[in-house]
């Protein structure tokens, strides 16, 4: 039962767009292309031919429109159906016009013996109901029983689309004359509307765009691994494909441990991991890449050492130090707990950011357009010409060094585009974007960077940026007269 069903869907792709019947001529055609002008005159001269005979009747409806058409639609080959009381008892593949003749003339010289009493009407063989492309009447309360008798599996097969999943997967069957095929024990679509709709029931949230789904995740390397093995452990994580995206070494404090791992503050191994994770500096990483979580999960393996060491392969038994009881690196258990985690090492961040009026007069465009390219958002924009005492302000770290006068002198040379970016980590990923302080320097260490792009020299540098969050804070409240930015 459930193949009578499937027949209809794998078949249903062969195309033609004329039915020629007699009795009646349906001349069938897809929207796309009209009715075939080609055979036009042949048919005209049928008519006239045997106009006298009144046997032969033509008419004209749309594929695309009728369902019991449906065989018909998308392929481009005309296909002549000669219909005879209802039955197709004869079928002309292409525009062959001695064969649609000589075909017309047979079934009207048979018309004519009986209706002269020459010949009896015999039983008429249907071509369609006998083709693979004649749908059964389906019993539908029966199949939906049949569905509802046990568990489904339902799968999304993908391929790229320069290979067309639909157009092989239906090869499966083509290939195959046994039952056992594969599209005989499973439900398959013939067209992407069919599949789309599918999909939208079964994967709501499903997104057929979306080839790679790249994802966030956070890696914690604790404090015994860091020290000992730092180098081989990063390395490891970008041959296995991951990119850092956020990166942050610090010493946690008791209190950020147990917030951090309040769901485990009970369990008998949280002393120890107290203890380990305030031993010295942690790496917390932000690591992206297609299916990330899961990736990163896979390949740290089992929690505890014991299950992890009898997978060696796994990260955390790689990477496991003989001193410590406990695994030596974190990974995000869900999506939804990697944000949190991100959240919780990485919150979102102001920093002071200002162009320096030299740029700001050549090449302020492109460089606000970096800072867009980068994922900051810009809270607080302003152009504004700074005074002596704000330029000394922002620099009187550097008060009495040579070049102090020069460089307030530059900052006072005319506007400045003075701005407050919100970020994950955005004083750090600030300075990064902006590059070393020497031009040449930037070219050579990081030539994307907004220095060794756009600066004039050390001391016309392109950009400035605070140096740590609480400098952040206090230029913000000196450049916008308020604390809180927002
Ligand atoms: N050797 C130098 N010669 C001339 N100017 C310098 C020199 N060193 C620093 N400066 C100027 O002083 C600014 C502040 O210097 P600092 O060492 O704090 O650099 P920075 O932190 O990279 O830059 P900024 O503070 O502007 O964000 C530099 O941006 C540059 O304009």
């Amino acid at each position: 039962m459930f193949k009578k069903y499937l027949s209809n869907m794998v078949f249903s792709a062969i195309g033609g767009w004329t039915v020629l019947c007699v009795k009646s001529l349906i001349d069938v055609y897809q929207s796309w292309c009209g009715p075939c002008k080609a055979v036009l005159n042949l048919l005209r001269k049928l008519r006239i031919d045997f106009s006298d005979d009144d046997v032969l009747h033509f008419a004209v409806a749309e594929a695309d429109n009728l369902e019991c058409l449906k065989p018909f639609r998308k392929s481009c080959e005309p296909v002549f159906l000669f219909c005879v009381y209802g039955k197709i008892v004869a079928i002309v593949r292409g525009v062959n016009a001695p064969l649609i003749t000589k075909t017309v003339t047979d079934l009207v010289l048979v018309e004519r013996k009986i209706a002269a009493g020459e010949q009896e009407r015999g039983e008429h063989h249907c071509l369609i109901s006998d083709d693979k492309f004649r749908v059964p009447a389906p019993d539908f309360e029966e199949f939906v029983e049949f569905m509802m008798s046990g568990p489904c599996h339902v799968l999304i097969i993908t391929r790229s689309l320069t290979t067309g999943d639909i157009p092989h997967w239906k090869g499966l069957d083509d290939k195959s004359e046994s039952a056992e095929s594969l599209v005989n024990i499973c439900d398959v679509q013939d067209s992407v509307e069919d599949a789309s709709r599918q999909l939208a029931f079964f994967f709501p949230n499903f997104n057929v765009n979306e080839e790679e789904h790249v994802e966030r995740t956070l890696a914690i390397i604790r404090p015994s691994l860091l020290k000992e093995r730092r180098d081989s452990i990063i390395q490891r994580i970008k041959d296995d494909g991951f990119r850092i995206a956020m990166q942050k070494e610090i010493m946690l404090s008791e209190d950020q441990v147990r917030t951090f791992y309040k769901e485990h503050v009970d369990q008998d191994y949280f002393p120890v991991l107290l203890d380990q994770m305030t031993s010295g500096p942690t790496l917390v990483l932000a690591l992206t890449g297609e299916n990330a979580v899961s990736h990163w999960r896979n390949l740290l393996g089992p929690k505890t050492l014991e299950e992890a060491k009898e997978n060696p392969e796994s990260l955390r038994a790689r990477y496991a130090i003989d001193s410590v009881p406990i695994n030596q690196l974190h990974g995000s258990s869900s999506a939804v707990d990697a944000e949190k985690e991100l959240e919780f090492f990485f919150p979102e961040e102001k920093t002071f950011a200002l162009i320096k009026p030299d740029a700001a007069k050549t090449h302020k465009e492109e460089i606000m357009k970096r800072v867009k390219q980068a994922g900051f958002s810009i809270s607080k924009v302003k152009e504004q010409a700074l005074t002596r005492e704000m330029a000394a302000q922002f620099y009187k770290d550097h008060e009495g060094k040579p070049f102090f006068e020069d460089l307030v002198n530059c900052m006072t040379a005319g506007p400045s585009v003075v701005m407050v970016l919100s970020k994950e980590n955005a004083v750090e990923e600030w300075r990064q974007l902006m590059g070393p302080t020497d031009p040449e320097e930037a070219k050579k260490v990081s030539p994307e960077s907004i220095r060794a792009q756009f600066a004039h020299d050390i001391l016309s540098n392109a950009v400035h940026g605070s140096s740590n969050p609480e400098h952040a804070m206090k230029s913000i409240a000196f450049a916008f007269g308020e604390l809180d930015a927002d």
